[in-house]
């Protein structure tokens, strides 16, 4: 089975738990008493706009193995946040990426920056969840869904008040995405098979979004020559996790891939 579909496996295993101990309607009265909503989509920039960074917190990752298995996620945001970081991705997933729905509280109150729960969703719960725990966004994979479960699970979103990012690998992806009516399409640079990343998926895909549409490009983004790279193809939104992670000074990495 591929590492995607392994995740997804256990996914279903992890909610289904979770729903036993915390059942919907209860979830859904913590979701509806989470802190006000901030503007995902507003603070990403339109086409043709200034570059914008969604700076991840990221301690582990199936192709990296550790990253900083210590990472302090609330530090970390606020260095994001002080250095202009547009929005902050907190990566959810335990067994693969050493995150938890508690760094994305602790994220949440540490920082003012509008909140991305990066994890695999395969079932509303998992939105309600982010909402409970102060995201203003959830990530959505084209290849992880049916295509009615996008749909579902974008309504969903728009019910809760989340912005979705719609994450593609390729055109037909993309088709997917734009005819579930995506208005955050994300190109993912890591090919989910082979675990490689090429930036020319990127600059391939994100030229074919429609005007209305914020497109951002993810993974395997390093230097201001990447982001360079990128912004000649179009890009100006960027997801960058490891290389902010890895970095000596992450808020003059968030700088520099500006521009
Ligand atoms: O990062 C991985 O190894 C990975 C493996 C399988 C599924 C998803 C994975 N990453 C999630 C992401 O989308 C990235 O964390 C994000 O785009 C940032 O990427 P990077 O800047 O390369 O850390």
């Amino acid at each position: 089975m591929s590492v995607l579909g392994q995740i997804l496996a256990r996914k279903v295993t992890e909610v289904a738990e979770r729903r036993r101990a915390l059942p919907d309607a209860e979830l859904a009265a913590r979701a509806k008493d989470a802190p006000a909503l901030r503007g995902f989509e507003a603070a990403l920039s339109p086409p043709g706009g200034p570059t914008r960074i969604i700076a991840e917190v990221k301690r582990a990752s199936p192709s990296a193995g550790a990253i900083d298995a210590t990472l302090d996620a609330p530090a970390q945001a606020r260095r994001y946040a002080e250095a202009g970081a547009a929005a902050i991705s907190v990566l959810t997933d335990g067994p693969g990426f050493g995150g938890s729905l508690d760094d994305l509280r602790a994220v949440r109150a540490a920082v003012e920056t509008p909140l991305l729960r990066k994890d695999f969703v395969v079932d509303a719960y998992q939105l309600l969840e982010a909402r409970a725990a102060g995201a203003d966004a959830a990530l959505l994979i084209v290849a992880a869904l049916s295509e009615d479960g996008l749909r579902r699970l974008l309504d969903r979103c728009g019910e809760l008040g989340l912005a979705a990012l719609v994450e593609v690998h390729d055109e037909l992806d993309a088709d997917v995405a734009l005819r579930s009516g995506a208005r955050i399409i994300g190109v993912n640079n890591r090919n989910l098979k082979t675990m490689t990343v090429n930036l020319a998926t990127s600059e391939r895909i994100l030229p074919l979004l429609p005007e209305g549409v914020k497109g951002v490009a993810e993974s395997g983004i390093r230097t201001p020559d990447d982001a360079r790279r990128l912004r000649r193809a179009g890009a100006v939104n960027l997801l960058v996790g490891e290389a902010l992670v890895r970095a000596a000074d992450p808020g003059a990495l968030v700088r520099e891939l500006c521009g």
